[in-house]
């Protein structure tokens, strides 16, 4: 029997900071498996380890105990330096502030993960513009991130997230600094890009973005709490509600000119 590709394995995370006074234990045991291609909304409470989860599958930093998987890549084994090789060329950041670089333009931004490598050729600036035009920005190829709106500078974010061939996208509240609109339009484009076969790993606080992933992990006092799938209707309702939500605010500000 042939086991599906995982995009990461967890098992077992542990993680904790010491202080002068005390021992922080943030992540403990933490243990659960991301097949390639599966969607993951991971919350929790304020303090109960998500941000330090994110900060090992992104290899910004190490657990005291436990293994981390990308593909066949056991990163809690890694020096610092092969840390940063994985980071640069195989994560696939979106932040809640997009972290886009001004003087750049859209095309520009997405290359910025090659620039690193010295992958400056044609064939990389056309692998961008076909990643602008995948988020819907072909219109915009050349403009800079403060002629964007808030949701257009996220897709460029989005864009530049894939350029490298990630192993998934890990996202941090992306939609958190849009309005419902937006961040209709940005949940539609993560269902596109993972119909396609793309993870998603995605940090939330909010419910309706997490019921559009087909799993939700809560965390609790830095020990899974909960793993559970979400089922398509599931999905689909809370796909529909958000929607006729963007198009009341849609119909309002229509009114409202
Ligand atoms: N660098 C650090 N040094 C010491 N303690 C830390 C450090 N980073 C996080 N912690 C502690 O580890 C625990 C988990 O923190 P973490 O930031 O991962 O939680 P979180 O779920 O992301 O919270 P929030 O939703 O508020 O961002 C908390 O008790 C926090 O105070």
């Amino acid at each position: 029997m042939s086991e599906q590709a995982l995009a990461t394995r967890i098992d077992g995370l542990t993680k904790e900071y010491v202080l002068k006074s005390e021992t922080v234990r943030a992540l403990r045991g933490v243990s659960f498996d991301v097949p390639e291609g599966d969607y993951v909304a991971i919350m929790g409470p304020s303090g109960s380890g998500k941000s330090t989860l994110l900060n090992m599958l992104g290899c910004l930093d190490q657990p005291t105990a436990g293994n981390l998987f990308l593909g066949d890549d056991n990163i809690s084994q890694m020096t610092d330096d092969q840390l940063a090789e994985i980071r640069s060329r195989r994560i696939g950041f979106v932040f809640q502030s997009y972290n886009l670089i001004q003087q750049l333009t859209v095309v520009e931004n997405i290359q910025v993960p090659l620039y690193y490598q010295g992958l400056l050729g044609t064939k990389e600036r056309d692998r961008a513009i076909m990643l602008a035009e995948q988020v819907g920005l072909g219109d915009r190829l050349d403009h800079r991130p403060n002629q964007l709106s808030g949701g257009q500078q996220q897709r460029v974010a989005i864009a530049r997230s894939l350029v490298n061939d990630p192993y998934f996208i890990l996202a941090d509240e992306p939609t958190g600094n849009l309005d419902s609109v937006t961040t209709d339009e940005i949940l539609a484009l993560f269902d596109d890009l993972n119909g396609e076969g793309r993870t998603i790993i995605l940090v939330t606080h909010e419910d309706d973005v997490a019921e559009r992933a087909r799993r939700i992990i809560r965390l609790k006092d830095g020990m899974l709490h909960s793993d559970e799938a979400v089922s398509d209707e599931r999905r689909e309702t809370a796909r529909e509600m958000q929607a006729a939500a963007a198009l009341a605010v849609k119909n309002k500000q229509g009114l409202a000119c």
